[in-house]
């Protein structure tokens, strides 16, 4: 079997220019634009790249965007005195703070100190625990996205054997959660998962969020499954540049599966869509609106 390549890239775009019809027409009736604010601590290039994409992705989608850079040496209580600004102000409805943070910072403060309305990453406990427990929640960007795929791919998720691989706060875990609320039987393998490969050979879905290049081999995948592939690696190559890929053997993967993402132009994509879908859905709940359509 030959698998069909899932396109985020065109999915992403759909996405992003729904999003700009709504960001339009919130700036009609309130008279502001959706606003969205990144912050970037110290100079990691890979970082760099990309809070500039979704700085120029916000500004596309007809929403206002401003980005804090801010130096290496930043201490943790000067972060949360802009975080703090950035909460009482009015044109912010979205507040993204780039991961990871310099050694200096307690990353799990910071998050905690963003306002829960303004957190698009769904980053905070407040949103952790809304989703945990099936309340209206900001979902992070990554698995949302990814499910928006599985969606797109197979209607009904109801009934199938999900595999997640990985349990961060930020994808593996949420993805379980929103795999559950979409009825799957789900498994959430870790480093600590015995016989991996034999887990998931039995999934119709799988999720792979480890960071680890191709560690998931093609014989590992039931003939038809759907594969997400969240991986992002950037390794050398042979003329000492690099490229990027996976956490999955895409080659050997492509020729089992039924549909998979690619990277890049897969998951990578689709997070940038939905922070864009989060934060006009944050700047309606903001203004007492009621939730957009169709996104
Ligand atoms: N496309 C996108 O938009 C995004 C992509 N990413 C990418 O997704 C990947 C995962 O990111 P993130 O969740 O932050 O990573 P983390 O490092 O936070 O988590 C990795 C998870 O993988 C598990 N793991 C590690 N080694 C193995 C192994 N040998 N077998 C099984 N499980 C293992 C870890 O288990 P344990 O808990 O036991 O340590 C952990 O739960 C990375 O490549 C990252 O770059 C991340 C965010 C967004
Ligand atoms: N607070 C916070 N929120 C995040 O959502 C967050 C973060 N910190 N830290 C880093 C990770 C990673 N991440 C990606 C987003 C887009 C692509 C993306 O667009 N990738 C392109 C390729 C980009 C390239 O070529 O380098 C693709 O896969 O096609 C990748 C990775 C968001 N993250
Ligand atoms: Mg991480």
């Amino acid at each position: 079997m030959t698998a069909k390549i899932i396109d985020g890239k065109a999915a992403a775009a759909e996405v992003r220019a729904r999003v700009a019809g709504i960001a339009a027409e919130f700036a009609r009736t309130t008279g502001r634009q959706p606003g969205l604010a990144t912050v970037l601590v110290g100079e990691d290039p890979a970082s760099a790249v990309y809070v500039r994409s979704k700085g120029k992705a916000t500004s596309e989608a007809g929403m206002a965007s401003f980005s804090h850079k801010l130096p290496d040496t930043t201490s943790e209580t000067e972060l949360l005195h802009l975080v703090d600004q950035l909460n009482r102000d009015d044109n912010v409805d979205g507040i993204l703070v780039q991961l990871p943070l310099p050694p200096q910072i307690d990353a799990s403060r910071v998050i905690a100190a963003i306002d829960p309305a303004k957190d698009v990453d769904g980053f905070h406990p407040m949103n952790a625990g809304r989703l945990a427990t099936g309340l209206e929640a900001l979902v992070p960007c990554t698995p949302y996205g990814c499910l928006y795929l599985l969606k797109q791919e197979l209607g009904s998720i109801a009934g199938k054997e999900a595999v997640v691989i990985g349990r961060s706060n930020i994808v593996g875990k949420p993805m379980a959660l929103l795999l559950i609320g979409e009825s799957a039987t789900v498994t959430v393998a870790h480093s600590r998962t015995r016989d991996l490969p034999d887990v998931v050979r039995r999934a119709d879905i799988v999720v792979a969020a480890v960071g680890r290049p191709e560690m998931v081999k093609s014989d590992w995948i039931k003939p038809g499954a759907t594969v997400i592939d969240v991986g992002i690696n950037r390794v050398p190559t042979e003329d000492s540049k690099s490229r990027l890929v996976g956490d999955v053997d895409f080659a050997g993967a492509s020729e089992r599966a039924g549909a998979i993402t690619p990277v890049p132009g897969g998951v990578g994509p689709m997070t940038i869509a939905m922070l864009l879908r989060n934060t006009v859905v944050a700047a309606h709940r903001r203004a007492g609106l009621s939730d957009p359509k169709g996104v």
